[in-house]
């Protein structure tokens, strides 16, 4: 058996790689849903790969990783939208850098970008700050939904004879024979062949377990508002100029045609720390309005949240072999490793089956690629829908107002799998809308409770311990 550890983007899309070789890929998750570390607090941005470093394991992964996304979408179902990226320049400090950046992309072979003048760049975004000189616009970014990504590898895995495993934390491992015997905080344990280690924020503690030192990893913090869909602010990723520590304060269209401004760096010590702070959302809030000055963050915000980045002092993606053999670390992975991820699978792969490992594996005739999604009806065309209606009248019936899901949506989920409300959230967008779950929190709750006897008093909104009701209630 191949066990990979961590179910975030990157190690389910891992999973999902060395599946199409091996049947027997366990993927273990320590927390109780699939990409709800790292993954979920992320800007979403399907990068250019045009600023990393040239040299770097991030600038030979990015590129590779942002061009694999269209096959990925079609074949995982997942929205990746190319809705293209501007790096901004107001003065001329800024445009010398933008200058850089046009040095590095070549250095990169990223080809697809223009550099734009005032007006061309006005033209396509006119809320943008007047006061903008050159832009650097790569037309291949995008942007997509990183939990989706990784909760559909998580589903390609399953459908291939691999499976899942969540709440399994990992704390002990013993090297027997040539296996390892992985023992988790539940006290089950199981006996991988080979393992790698994709655990994102803890993926250096995880290696010590296995007796490896890896660089150190330390968590900066971003943090974010998200804005509904009232209102249009750009059609594209809008960036700053970057410095050496981040990207920038950004302003970002997500997928379901609501906006993000952040993410700011701040360190913190905490791995667990994913607060937001006045002072964080104030920086926040000042540095994207040099870039869209007509954000309005007096309405229209659906919430503030903050996501952790697993950082080093290299600042590069770490993917090597431990000392003992047979256990691939897959650390570091900060941005832009949701772009890279889908290379970052092919990579290990590749790390396993030539010289550096000489695992035969051999590709699988009976891999089925392609991994269907429970449609959003409300996206499907009336004509499809009224039918589907006619077959079930659950599908008419509208649970979440806000984001216009179904109860046929929400129930096709529970089949699928969720248990909590965030499940369910993710899996269909219900509670994720202008409201926040204040209108159709209840009704999904009862929806679990009657499809999986769970009473609602222990159904929870995500980790153990965050109950929704805390006494009996008269009827939900
Ligand atoms: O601030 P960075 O450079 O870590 O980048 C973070 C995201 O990729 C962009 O929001
Ligand atoms: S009704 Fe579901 S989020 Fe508002």
């Amino acid at each position: 058996m191949i066990a990979v550890i961590g179910g975030g983007i990157v190690g389910s899309l891992i999973a999902r790689e060395i599946n199409k070789y091996e049947k027997d890929v366990y993927l273990f998750e320590a927390k109780n849903g699939i990409g709800m570390g790292v993954t979920k607090g992320n800007s979403g941005i399907v990068h250019g790969g045009y600023d990393d470093p040239p040299g770097t394991l991030r600038a030979e992964l990015c590129y590779m990783g942002n061009r694999l996304y269209d096959e990925l979408s079609k074949e995982l179902s997942i929205e990746v939208l190319r809705v293209g990226s501007h790096v901004v320049a107001f003065n001329n400090e800024e445009v010398s850098i933008i200058d850089e950046i046009e040095e590095n992309a070549i250095n990169n072979n990223v080809k697809e970008y223009k550099i734009l003048d005032k007006n061309e760049i006005l033209e396509m975004e006119p809320l943008l700050n007047q006061n903008v000189l050159k832009s650097f616009y790569c037309p291949i970014a995008g942007v997509t939904e990183p939990w989706e990504v990784a909760m559909q590898a998580a589903r390609s895995l399953e459908i291939n004879g691999g499976k899942v495993f969540k709440e399994k934390k990992l704390v002990e491992v013993n090297r027997k024979n040539n296996k390892y015997e992985l023992i988790f905080e539940d006290a089950s344990s199981y006996l991988a062949d080979l393992v790698v280690n994709a655990c994102g924020l803890y993926a250096d503690e995880v290696a010590k377990l296995f007796g490896d030192n890896l660089p150190f990893i330390f968590p900066v913090k971003g943090e974010y508002f998200l804005f509904g869909k009232d209102i249009k602010y750009t059609n594209s990723v809008i960036f700053p100029t970057p410095t050496p520590l981040t990207k920038g304060c950004l302003v970002v269209p997500t997928v379901d045609g609501g906006f993000l401004a952040g993410p700011n760096a701040r360190g913190v010590k905490s791995k667990k720390d994913f607060s937001t702070t006045p002072e964080g959302l104030l920086e926040v809030k000042e540095k994207s309005l040099k870039l869209i000055p007509s954000l309005d963050f007096s309405k229209n915000i659906v919430k503030v949240f903050a996501g952790l980045r697993p950082e080093t002092q290299k600042k590069d993606f770490y993917i090597d072999v431990g000392e003992h053999g047979n256990v691939i670390h897959v650390s570091g992975i900060r941005s832009p490793g949701l772009t890279a991820a889908p290379a970052i699978a092919k990579y290990v792969v590749e790390f396993l089956i030539t010289e550096k490992m000489h695992i035969g594996l051999r590709k699988r005739e009976d891999y089925i690629s392609h991994v269907g999604k429970i449609p959003h009806l409300v996206e499907t065309n009336l004509n499809y829908w009224e039918k589907v209606i006619e077959e079930d009248s659950e599908a008419g019936e509208m649970i979440c107002f806000c984001n216009k899901v179904t109860k046929k949506e929400i129930k096709e989920a529970i089949k699928n799998g969720a248990r909590t409300v965030d499940d369910i959230k993710f899996a269909t967008r219900a509670s994720f809308g202008e409201c926040q779950g204040s209108f159709c929190t209840s009704k999904i709750l009862k929806i679990i409770s009657e499809e999986t006897h769970i009473s609602p008093q222990d159904i929870q909104q995500n980790e153990k311990g965050s109950w929704i009701i805390a006494s009996e209630v008269r009827s939900i």
